[in-house]
């Protein structure tokens, strides 16, 4: 295991597990509705390339890039900015919006807010993660791959100042990493 995680929170196992048991779920549920898949980089995209492969319906996919955790930082700035849109016209969508982990919920408020004005027929909510200790803005999330405690994760998409994402299992980053820097 990397030197800098404290202890293993999700194993490859589990990640595994829990992507067949969402992919079956949505298969399910947006069958007939050819779905548009929004993966929101860069944290999203080992989760969304894993998930999409476990379902089993015709569907779309798109990308969009937002920031709020600057560079060194364990907490948001609450400003999410947008670095690259989608390509996709959302007006009479099915939207299913793809998160690694959704902690204060602003990106996600931000997100819905836009997609609203954009005609979404549907936007529902697929997260990795979820860490409600932390939440300020209230959002419904559909559908949830684990509830995580109150700590700064990395790996498996997540990263601490762009590090660790390629690591295959979610860690808690050892606070000494960060308060050193
Ligand atoms: O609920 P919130 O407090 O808004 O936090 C969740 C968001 O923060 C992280 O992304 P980040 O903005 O750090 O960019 P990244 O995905 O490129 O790492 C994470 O991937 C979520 O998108
Ligand atoms: O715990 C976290 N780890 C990595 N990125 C994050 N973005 C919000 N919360 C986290
Ligand atoms: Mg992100």
């Amino acid at each position: 295991m990397n030197s800098d995680i404290e202890r293993v929170l999700v194993s490859q196992e589990k990640i595994e597990e829990t992507n067949i048991r969402l992919g079956k779920e949505l298969t399910k549920d947006y069958a007939d509705k050819n779905p548009l898949f929004v993966c929101i980089l860069r944290g999203a995209a080992m989760f969304m390339m894993d998930l999409v492969k476990n379902i089993d319906i015709p569907m779309e996919y798109d990308f969009m890039d937002v920031s709020s955790y600057g560079g060194e930082n364990t907490s948001t700035t609450g400003e999410v900015r947008i670095i690259k849109d989608l390509d996709t016209p959302l007006s009479g969508r099915d939207v299913v919006i793809v998160e690694d982990i959704i902690d204060t919920g602003y990106t996600l408020d931000r997100l819905i807010e836009l997609f609203k004005t954009r005609n979404a027929k549907s936007i529902r909510i697929v997260s990795f993660l979820d860490k409600p200790a932390r939440r300020i803005k209230h959002v419904h999330v559909d559908y949830v791959g684990a509830q995580i405690p109150d700590a700064f994760v990395v790996g498996y998409g997540m990263d601490f100042d762009e590090h660790y994402r390629n690591l295959p299992y979610v860690g808690v980053l050892s606070p000494e990493v960060y308060s050193t820097k």
